[in-house]
């Protein structure tokens, strides 16, 4: 299980999470909705371990985490992947697609053979992985950076409306391939957004939603 338990976030004196908690159980989807700027994104970076949350314990799979961002710990850092809303804002200009696909591998000295099949899934062709950000749609680059998000096989995936800017056939394909991969690897998935109607598609039956304003109010 991936936990916040009564996690607050401060941006300077402005608080915009206060005493939220959430579970994000391994195997099922569970959807996080609310409206813009209410604090989706934030959680989202406590829980992948990018923001240290001003109070409040997240834990992964029964561990505290006690050091955020680069000093987290890899084996806890590595089990939860982020996927960003802009996909240029997540990934270095420099990069060619397969260099984004590879970069954690890279890091996590890992063999980068795994790339390749990523890539094939997400529907890239060879040409595509030679390009940079650049030189692709929106959709192509999303498709590369869920690819990263997955090469070190993460035992949960946060989306950060992850396909708000993409055509409906691009966002069937995204939810697709991670439900592909919830299926068959047993992780868990938190999809936030603000489009209910999404979530409701892609949480189906085995999940739930939460309304993290309704969440806030509660704790
Ligand atoms: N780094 C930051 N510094 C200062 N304020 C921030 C920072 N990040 C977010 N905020 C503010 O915190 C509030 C919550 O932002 P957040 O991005 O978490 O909300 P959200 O629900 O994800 O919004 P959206 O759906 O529009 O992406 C907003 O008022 C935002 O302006």
């Amino acid at each position: 299980m991936l936990r916040a338990d009564g996690v607050t976030v401060s941006y300077d004196r402005h608080r915009v999470l206060d005493r939220v908690s959430v579970d994000v159980p391994p195997g099922v989807v569970t959807g996080l909705a609310g409206p813009s700027g209410c604090g989706k994104s934030s959680l989202a970076r406590v829980l992948a371990l990018l923001l240290r949350p001003a109070a409040g314990r997240v834990s992964v799979d029964g561990t505290d985490v006690r050091r955020w961002r680069h000093r987290a710990a890899p084996a806890l850092r590595t089990r939860v992947a982020l996927i960003f809303q802009q996909p240029r804002l997540a990934v270095d200009p420099r990069f060619t697609l397969l260099d984004v696909i590879t970069e954690p591998l890279r890091v996590a000295r890992q063999p980068l053979d795994r790339a390749e099949r990523l890539a094939e899934e997400m529907g890239l062709t060879p040409d595509l992985l030679v390009r940079r950000p650049h030189e692709v749609s929106d959709g192509q680059l999303q498709r590369a950076c869920v690819a990263r998000a997955l090469a070190l096989r993460p035992r949960y995936v946060i989306c950060d409306e992850m396909t708000t800017m993409l055509d409906a056939s691009t966002q069937a394909h995204l939810v697709a391939r991670l439900e592909d991969y919830r299926r068959e690897s047993g992780a868990g998935v938190l999809a936030i957004s603000h489009d209910t109607e999404l979530l409701d598609r892609w949480c189906g039956t085995d999940s739930s939603i939460r309304h993290l304003e309704r969440l806030w109010t509660r704790t």
